[in-house]
């Protein structure tokens, strides 16, 4: 694991807005453009903050959503509503480069319209893990977790309802991929991972490869670093 500890949830998402300035300039200088996908929960918001103050050419970034709920954009459930909020509504993403899932329709006439819009390869994929050891919206024991594909309608028995995800596929195939994980609650879990937990039949998020770890202290009590 590709591990990076900060003392606090703000340090760690300090961090993560910082590193992503610096990727998203070295992405427009190389290839003109930066595509990022971001995903919902609480962890990035703190991210998005610090996102808003730093120098980033939004004209030239694109952004697309891991995943999101089967509520409309004006759900205080849904994701794309929370980075709306957080970032967007801040800073200057022309309109026309922000791609939001649309959680309000048939779940999997949304899903295969968000695949084809999709760009061949993004630049990085930010994620988060639920208590469950979930990551985007692939929950243990859905079908999702074994699912091809780029984008799927994933139902979730436990939560009875659909979501939008993107696939280990599509996540993994992004040329980078970093989890912003904080709070006690997820440390058992990330242990587990580094223990070599398998991503299907174990935690989903183990399913995510060479990935980058922001954590603060907390989260990251159990690992051996
Ligand atoms: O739509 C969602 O819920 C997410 O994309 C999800 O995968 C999230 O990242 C984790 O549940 C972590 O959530 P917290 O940051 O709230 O712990």
């Amino acid at each position: 694991m590709n591990v990076l500890v900060s003392a606090t949830p703000q340090a760690a998402a300090t961090l993560a807005a910082q590193h992503l300035a610096r990727a998203a300039a070295s992405a427009i200088a190389e290839r003109g453009r930066f595509s990022v996908a971001l995903s919902g929960g609480s962890t990035p918001k703190l991210m998005y903050e610090a996102l808003r103050g730093l120098e980033v050419d939004w004209a030239h970034v694109h952004v697309y959503f891991s995943d999101e709920r089967s509520v409309g954009p004006d759900s205080p459930d849904s994701n794309y509503r929370s980075a709306k909020l957080g970032l967007l509504d801040h800073v200057g993403v022309p309109a026309g480069q922000v791609h939001r899932m649309e959680g309000e329709r048939d779940p999997q006439a949304a899903a295969a319209d968000y695949a084809a819009l999709l760009p061949e390869q993004l630049d990085l994929v930010l994620l988060g893990m639920g208590d469950d050891g979930h990551t985007a919206s692939l929950f243990p024991d859905t079908e999702g977790l074994q699912a091809g594909g780029r984008v799927i309608a994933n139902w979730v028995p436990k939560l009875e309802t659909w979501r939008l995800s993107f696939t280990f596929a599509e996540i993994n195939a992004a040329r980078e991929r970093w989890l912003l994980v904080t709070g006690a609650s997820k440390a058992e879990v990330l242990r587990e991972v580094q223990n070599g937990i398998d991503g299907v039949t174990g935690h989903p998020v183990a399913g995510v490869h060479d990935a980058t770890w922001y954590l603060d202290a907390a989260a990251a009590a159990e690992l051996s670093l």
